[in-house]
C-alpha cells in the first residue's frame, strides 16, 4: 500500500494547455525534513526506552508517579510531533497565471459565481462590517450578471437587514465609482482608510458612506429601525419582525434587495444580485449553527441562482483583491483537475495584527505553513471563510452524485425563473424551514457537515475523504482580509470552541484516527494533528507544573548534565524548537511573531485546550451542553490601544486564567529556588534541567507578570485571578510536598 497518495492530477502544471493557468513547484527543504524527521524518530524510540526504563526501576509511589507521568507527556509530544510530519511529507507552493485564462477564455464563458455571506449576531458583529463584505464582493471585477450574494442572517435582525438595504442603495454609487476609478480596497472602509488622493468626487462619495454608515450605527445604537422607514415597500420588507418575533423563534424572511438586470448602478450597468435570508429558527429545532446557515443558502440559492461556484465568507473578511475569481476560475476552469476539484482555498489573512501579533493571530502555522504541506497531498483543509467551492462538491463524491430530495436543488437543475417570481419566492421559503431537513441527506452526506463546531475542518475532512481535492490559493495580495479578537479571553474561548469542535470530529464514527486513514492513507496525519490538538494541554500542563513543583521539593528527575541522556533532550527540544522557529522564518514570518506564536501554543495548552477537552467530556457525560459562541468583533478603544501597545488583555476575570496565573507564579517560585541553589553551590548538574524549564517558563510568562503587578489599566490581571491563582500555587505545592514525602 503507498504511505500517502498524491494525486498526480494537481501535481502537474497544466501542461495540456499552451499557456499554463496555474503551476506548481515542490519546496526544496523537503528532503532535509524527511531526513530530519529519521533521525528525530530515532531519537525519540531511545527517549522512550529510556522512560520505559525509568519506569520499570521506579520503586516508591512519588518515583512512580512522576516516571509515568513524564512517559505519557513525552508520549503525546511524539504522538503529535509524528502526526506532524504529515505537513513535511510534500510540501507545494503554487502559481496562477491568470492574464493566460482572459486570454484563451471569453468572459462570457466564465462561471457564475454565488457568494454566502454568513452572520449571527448585530452587537457582536458589527452590521457595518457585513456591509463593507458585501460590497467588497459586490464590487467584484467580475460580470455582474453572474454574481450573486447572499446574506445570511443567523442573529435574525432587523438591523442587519437594514444594513444590508443600506449596501444595497450605496452600492449603486459605490459600484460604478470603483470601476471608473480602478479601486483596488473595494471595501469602502478600507479603502477611505487608505486613501491618499482627495477630490471632490472620493469626498462626495465618502460623505454618501458616511452617512450610511452613521444611520446603521444610529439603529444599532437604538435597536430599532423605525426612524429611518419611509417608503410603503420598506415598511413592509420589516413587517415580519413582530412582537413574537425573537432571534431564535422566527419564521423565514427573505429580501430580494438587487436583482441583476432590473437594478442598475448609477452608470447605467446592471448590479448583481443581493438577497438577504434568515431561515427559519424555532427553540424545539437543531439549527447546527454556521454549517446549518450555510446549507439553507445552498438550498436557497439553488432556487435562484444555482451558480456552480460557491464562495463561503465571514462577515468580517472583505474581499481585498476584485480579481481574486480569476485566480480562482485558473484552476476551475482546468478540464484536467475540474473532476476531482472540490474546492479552492484561500489563506486567512488579518488586518490590524499588532507588531509582535501577541495572540498569534495570524495563525501562520495553520492557516500558512501546515497548509503547504497538505496542499502537496490531497489538499488544503477548508477553513471556513475564504473559501470558493464547486456546488457540485457538495452533492455526493467524484463519481457518484448524490440527487437532493427536491430536483430544483440539484446541481444540474437550470434555474429559468427570475428570482423575484413569486413561485421561487415561495419554494425557498420551504426550503428555508427549520424542520425542512428532518429526514433527509444535508449535513449527513450532503452540503456542509453537521456534527463538529468545526464545520469548516469537518466537512473538508469529509470531502477528502470522498475522494474530492482541495488547492491552497495564496497570492501576493491577500485576497481577503478578516479581523481578529483584540482580548486575551475572546482569543482563548474562540480556541476553545475549536477545541471542542476538534475533539467532536476525532472521535465521531468519521474519525481520522480510523476512517479517515483508510479513506486516505497518509494525508489522515493532518487531521489526526488538527483533531487531536487538545492533547497538547496533557504535555504542557505536565512539564509547566511537575518539573517546577519537585525542584521546589529537591527532586530532580532529568538527567545530569553529565549524562548522554542530557544530550538526547537537549536534542529532541532544540531540535523542534528550531525546526519550527525556521518555517516560520521561511514564511516571512519576524523571530518575535515565532516567539509570539509558540508563547500562544503553551498558553493554549493550560488554558482553551483544557477547558475544551473538559467541556467535550462534560457534553458526552451529558452535564452540560454548549453552542457556538461567535467571536466579538465589536471593538473597544481603550482596549484597542492596549492591544497596539503589545499588552495582553486580562480585564475580566476568568476561571481560564487561573491555570495561567498559577503557572506563571509556580515557575517563578522554582525559577527563583534553582537559582539560589545553584548560587549557594548546590549541584548544577542535578539541577539544569528543571532550571532551565523553569526559567523558560518565566521567559514566557513575562507579560504575565506584568499585567499581574506592574500595570494598572483596565486590563491587567484582576487582582481576584491573581489571590485565587497564589492560593491555588500553594496548594499544589503543599500537595506535592506532602506526596513526595511518602
Ligand atoms: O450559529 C451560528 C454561529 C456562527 N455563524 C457565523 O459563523 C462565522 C464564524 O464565526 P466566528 O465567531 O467568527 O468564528 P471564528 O472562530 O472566527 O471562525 C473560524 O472558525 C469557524 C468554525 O468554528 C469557521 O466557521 C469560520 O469560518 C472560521 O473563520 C461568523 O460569520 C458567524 O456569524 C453563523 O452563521 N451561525
Ligand atoms: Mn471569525
Amino acid at each position: 500500500m503507498k504511505f500517502y497518495k498524491i494525486s498526480r492530477e494537481l501535481m502537474e502544471p497544466s501542461t495540456m494547455l499552451k499557456a499554463p493557468f496555474h503551476s506548481i513547484r515542490p519546496m526544496r527543504r523537503t528532503v532535509f525534513n524527511h531526513l530530519f524527521a529519521v533521525v528525530y524518530t530515532i531519537a525519540l524510540l531511545f527517549l522512550l526506552y529510556h522512560h520505559g526504563f525509568k519506569l520499570l526501576s521506579s520503586t516508591t509511589f512519588p518515583s512512580f508517579f512522576i516516571s509515568i507521568s513524564m512517559f505519557i507527556s513525552d508520549l503525546l509530544l511524539a504522538f503529535l510531533w509524528f502526526t506532524a510530519q504529515g505537513f513535511r511529507i510534500r510540501p507545494v507552493t503554487r502559481e496562477v497565471f491568470p492574464e493566460n485564462l482572459e486570454e484563451m477564455i471569453d468572459k462570457k464563458d466564465f462561471p457564475a459565481i454565488d457568494i454566502f455571506i454568513c452572520t449571527s449576531d448585530p452587537y457582536k458583529e458589527p452590521p457595518i462590517d457585513i456591509v463593507n463584505t458585501a460590497l467588497s464582493v459586490m464590487a467584484y471585477d467580475y460580470p455582474t450578471e453572474k454574481l450573486s450574494i447572499y446574506v445570511s442572517d443567523d442573529g435574525g435582525s432587523e438591523l442587519t437587514l437594514f444594513a444590508i438595504m443600506e449596501a444595497a442603495k450605496f452600492g449603486a454609487h459605490w459600484l460604478a465609482f470603483c470601476r471608473e476609478n480602478k479601486v483596488l480596497d473595494r471595501s469602502p472602509a478600507e479603502f477611505f482608510r487608505l486613501q491618499e488622493t482627495k477630490n471632490s468626487k472620493t469626498e462626495k462619495i465618502k460623505t454618501m458612506y458616511e452617512d450610511m454608515k452613521r444611520r446603521i450605527e444610529n439603529v444599532v445604537e437604538n435597536g430599532k429601525v423605525a426612524q429611518y422607514i419611509t417608503s410603503q415597500q420598506e415598511h413592509e420588507a420589516f413587517s415580519p419582525w413582530t412582537k413574537t418575533f425573537t432571534h431564535r423563534d422566527h419564521p423565514t424572511v427573505i429580501q430580494v434587495l438587487l436583482e441583476s438586470g432590473k437594478d442598475i448602478d448609477v452608470s447605467g450597468h446592471s448590479m448583481p444580485n443581493l438577497i438577504y435570508v434568515t431561515r427559519e429558527k424555532s427553540i424545539t429545532s437543531p439549527h447546527h449553527y454556521k454549517a446549518g446557515a450555510l446549507n439553507t443558502l445552498l438550498r436557497v440559492s439553488a432556487l435562484m441562482t444555482n451558480a456552480p461556484i460557491i464562495l463561503t465568507l465571514d462577515c468580517d473578511m472583505f474581499s481585498n483583491n476584485p480579481r481574486t475569481p480569476y485566480n480562482v476560475l485558473c484552476y476551475f476552469m482546468d478540464n484536467s483537475i475540474r473532476p476531482k476539484l472540490a474546492y479552492v482555498q484561500f489563506p486567512q489573512c488579518f488586518h490590524g495584527v499588532n507588531k509582535n501579533d501577541i495572540y498569534s493571530s495570524e495563525m501562520q502555522r495553520g492557516f500558512h505553513i501546515n497548509t503547504k504541506g497538505m496542499d502537496g497531498l490531497t489538499g488544503p483543509h477548508c477553513m471556513g471563510t475564504g473559501c470558493f467551492f464547486m456546488r457540485r462538491a457538495l452533492f455526493g463524491g467524484p463519481s457518484a452524485m448524490l440527487q437532493p430530495e427536491m430536483p430544483q436543488l440539484s446541481p444540474d437543475h437550470v434555474v429559468s425563473s427570475p428570482i423575484r417570481s413569486q413561485h421561487i419566492l415561495e419554494l425557498a421559503k420551504i426550503v428555508a424551514g427549520c424542520n425542512y431537513e428532518f429526514q433527509t441527506n444535508w449535513g449527513e452526506q450532503m452540503g456542509f457537515r453537521y456534527g463538529s463546531l468545526v464545520e469548516d475542518l469537518y466537512t473538508g475532512y469529509r470531502l477528502h475523504c470522498q475522494g474530492w481535492k482541495s488547492i491552497f490559493c495564496q497570492p501576493q495580495r491577500a485576497a481577503f482580509l478578516g479581523n481578529i479578537p483584540i482580548s486575551l479571553l475572546e482569543a482563548l474561548n474562540q480556541v476553545k470552541r475549536w477545541a471542542v469542535g476538534h475533539l467532536q470530529f476525532s472521535f465521531s464514527k468519521y474519525s481520522p484516527l480510523t476512517f479517515g486513514i483508510q479513506a486516505m492513507g497518509g494525508m489522515s496525519l493532518d487531521y489526526i494533528q488538527y483533531g487531536f490538538l487538545p492533547l497538547w494541554s496533557v504535555s504542557i500542563t505536565i512539564y509547566t507544573f511537575l518539573p517546577q513543583l519537585t525542584l521546589l521539593n529537591g527532586i530532580y528527575i532529568f538527567p545530569k548534565v553529565t549524562s548522554p541522556w542530557f544530550f538526547l533532550y537537549a536534542f529532541l527540544f532544540l531540535g523542534a524548537y528550531a525546526q519550527d522557529c525556521l518555517e516560520f522564518l521561511f514564511s516571512q514570518a519576524t523571530l518575535r511573531r515565532w516567539w509570539s506564536e509558540q508563547r500562544i501554543w503553551l498558553i493554549r495548552g493550560l488554558t482553551c485546550y483544557l477547558f475544551g477537552t473538559l467541556e467535550y467530556l462534560m457534553q458526552i457525560l451529558g452535564i452540560a451542553t454548549h453552542g457556538f459562541n461567535v467571536t466579538s468583533k465589536a471593538v473597544d478603544d481603550e482596549q484597542s490601544k492596549r492591544y497596539y501597545q503589545g499588552l495582553f488583555e486580562f480585564g475580566v476575570p476568568s476561571p481560564i486564567f487561573l491555570p495561567l496565573a498559577t503557572a506563571a507564579i509556580i515557575s517563578f517560585a522554582a525559577f527563583l529556588y534553582g537559582t539560589m541553589l545553584v548560587l549557594k553551590g548546590g549541584n548544577t548538574e542535578d539541577v539544569f534541567v528543571q532550571l532551565f524549564i523553569a526559567g523558560f517558563g518565566v521567559l514566557n510568562c513575562l507579560p504575565i507578570y506584568e499585567a499581574m503587578i506592574i500595570r494598572t489599566d483596565k486590563g491587567k490581571m484582576p487582582t481576584k485571578t491573581t489571590i485565587t491563582s497564589i492560593i491555588i500555587a500553594s496548594g499544589l505545592y503543599l500537595a506535592a510536598f506532602l506526596m513526595l514525602q511518602i
